[in-house]
């Protein structure tokens, strides 16, 4: 029998990486989307929906699978009931008004309920909850609600930061402790808050120089631009803004002794948190120190009170202090320990 080079050809290098992978297109729309679920040992895959223009369908597929991927690790880091799970809508053919993004958004919702509940889509970058209602009137179960839950990622990343502080310098507190956060935005303008009423110095950059500079002057921080925001000497620095921050580019040219922020894919590349260790720099890695969002989620369909969560978010830093503890006694970087942490859970409950 001959197999036809087409049929036999890799579609691209993590075509069977996820559990499940989803290609969505709907020409009278304009929808073009790509739904990975990849893993629900724990339970439904959660993640957002995010939009925005990709270079191919294949760079779009690649996205979906690393998040969900990164959304399984957070997932089962934070000892929540779901896997892992994210989609990408490709912008390029999203009407641009209102009545055509609603007709897209619902079609896409209609996709979604098809799944049977496994994927369960949340807000990302470039949704709102808005098109998530939408969503979930094509009967599709959605995981986010009226309440932002950006100030519940901002209080994990800052009780991460507590916990790296406190292991790294064996410091009691943060006070006098230098942050420099990048991204002046949901999460950071909070996290800035939560720092500064601890004792903290904060210095802010955002590419939106308002934006730096109305928290900058309501905290009493300092502002520095966009380029140079990797290389402040500093004790904490926080990625709340874009993704990658830490690179091969960028790693030697760090000059601080903790890294841990909010931002998703934080490291270009997983091997760079053997160059922050053998740096000493402190990496918490981003899925244990922003968890507090889905946390945050499961609580409001679990119907909790506050305290409850305050008290989930705020056990970060005992998780964050026992990930970089057993990191040491290994010699591996907190990265590793995270993982096998997070996955010897999803493998424990798969036996
Ligand atoms: N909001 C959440 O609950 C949540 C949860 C998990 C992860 N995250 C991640 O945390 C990060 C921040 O989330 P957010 O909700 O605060 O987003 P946001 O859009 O509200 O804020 C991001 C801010 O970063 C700024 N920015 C963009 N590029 C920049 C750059 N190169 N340098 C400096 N500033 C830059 C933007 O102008 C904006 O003010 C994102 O990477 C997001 O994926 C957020």
């Amino acid at each position: 029998m001959t197999v036809s080079p087409d049929i036999d050809a890799p579609l691209f290098s993590g075509a069977f990486g996820s559990e499940q992978l989803v290609h969505l297109a709907d020409p009278a729309t304009g929808l073009r989307a790509v739904v990975a679920i990849d893993d629900t040992t724990l339970g439904p895959g959660l993640g957002g929906v995010r939009m925005r223009p990709y270079a191919s369908p294949a760079a779009a597929a690649e996205e979906a699978q690393r998040l969900a991927a990164a959304m399984s690790l957070k997932n089962a880091l934070a000892g929540l009931p779901y896997g892992g799970a994210k989609s990408v809508i490709l912008a390029g053919g999203v009407p641009s008004d209102a009545a055509g993004r609603a007709a897209l958004m619902r079609r896409f919702g209609s996709f979604v309920a098809g799944l049977g509940g496994r994927y369960l889509p949340g807000v990302d970058m470039g949704t709102t909850t808005a098109d998530l209602d939408l969503v979930a009137a094509s009967g599709a179960t959605v995981t986010c609600n009226d309440e932002d839950p950006s100030p519940w990622t901002a209080l994990g990343v800052y009780q991460a930061i507590r916990a790296a502080v406190e292991h790294r310098w064996a410091a009691d507190g943060l006070r006098d402790v230098h942050v420099v956060i990048q991204g002046a935005g949901h999460v950071g303008a909070v996290l800035g808050e939560l720092l500064v009423d601890a004792g903290a110095r904060i210095t802010v950059s955002d590419v939106d120089p308002g934006r730096a500079a109305a928290v900058a002057e309501r905290l009493g921080g300092t502002v520095v631009a966009p380029e140079g925001v990797a290389t402040v000497e500093c004790d904490v620095f926080a990625p709340c803004a874009v993704a990658r921050v830490v690179s091969a580019a960028t790693v030697d040219g760090l000059r601080c002794g903790v890294v841990a922020g909010a931002a998703n894919d934080t490291l270009e590349d997983d091997g760079l948190a053997e160059d922050l260790l053998s740096a000493g720099i402190t990496y918490v890695p981003d899925f244990l120190a922003n968890a507090g969002g889905v946390i945050q989620i499961h609580g409001h369909l679990e119907g909790w009170e506050t305290d409850r969560l305050v008290a989930r978010v705020g056990a970060i830093r005992d998780l964050t202090r026992e990930v970089l503890a057993a990191a040491d006694r290994e010699g591996t970087s907190p990265l590793v320990t995270a993982r096998v942490l997070a996955q010897g859970r999803i493998d424990a409950a798969r036996r």
